[in-house]
């Protein structure tokens, strides 16, 4: 039986933090994960075998390492259900297509024919009624210079050495496929409104606001909610 944590948010809830590189989902997802007692999936960046590898050379290896990230993200999704939810997830599964696998068919670094075999793949195994989609997909939005700043205060080699244009680029796509996300529930959250680094207080109204999402959206969509089972 669900029931809720401190903050109101059903144990079995699963929330996905979207957002740019370096705009804090890990830090996030962290934060957010010790405060409600939930598991947590991250990407896989040091163990990754292909991520150095692609910044490299966008064009030789952007098709295995979205293959790779697709497999890497499902198996997380099986294991988030497997355990019947209460997750906080880094990085949501539609930012691979929507952002990353198309921007780089935009740009020509990865072919027509990669790009429609990846998106299918994807279609299969994701956009069917069995994919479970998350109770609340958290946006963190910011000003592209402190997301820079961020890239360049985390200082992972490869992505210090990658053009500016490329972040930027990146930064424009996401406000064009956060404006026309519809795949679940959003909650956005600029990261000039808060600073859970430094105070650590600054996360509770973010708490408050999951917690009121989540149950709007469970009665809206009529999945099972605590309060009905009070009644
Ligand atoms: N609220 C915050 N205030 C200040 N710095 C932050 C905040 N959240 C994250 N950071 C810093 O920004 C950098 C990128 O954060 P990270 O969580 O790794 O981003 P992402 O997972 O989105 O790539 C890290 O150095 C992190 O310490
Ligand atoms: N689907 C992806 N395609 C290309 N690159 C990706 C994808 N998902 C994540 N990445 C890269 C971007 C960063 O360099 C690292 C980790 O992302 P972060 O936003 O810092 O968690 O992987």
């Amino acid at each position: 039986m669900s029931v809720k944590s401190r903050y109101g948010v059903p144990n079995d809830a699963v929330i996905t933090i979207a957002g740019t590189v370096g705009v804090g989902k890990s830090t996030m997802t962290k934060t957010i994960a010790k405060a409600l007692n939930f598991r947590t999936s991250f990407e896989k960046v040091d163990s990754n075998p292909y991520l150095d590898k692609f910044y490299a050379n966008f064009e030789r290896w952007s098709f295995h390492l979205q293959i790779y990230f697709l497999s890497e993200r499902f198996k997380e999704q099986k294991r988030i259900f497997e355990y019947g939810g209460g997750f906080v997830q880094d990085r949501s599964i539609y930012e691979d297509t929507g952002i990353f696998a198309k921007m780089h068919y935009e740009k020509g670094t990865m072919s027509g024919v990669d790009y429609e075999t990846y998106k299918s793949l994807f279609d299969a195994m994701v956009m069917t009624p069995y994919f479970p989609h998350p109770d609340l997909l958290i946006y963190l939005e910011g000003s592209f210079e402190d997301i820079v700043d961020r890239i360049k205060l985390r200082g992972r080699p490869m992505e210090q050495q990658t053009p500016i244009e490329y972040w930027k680029e990146m930064h424009d796509r996401y406000q064009n496929w956060i404006n026309n996300f519809n795949s679940c529930p959003v909650m956005r959250i600029n990261i000039a409104d808060y600073d859970i680094v430094n105070d650590a207080g600054s996360i509770e109204p973010i708490l408050d606001r999951i917690s009121y999402f989540i149950q709007q959206s469970r009665q809206l969509t009529g999945k099972f909610s605590p309060e009905k089972v009070k009644l």
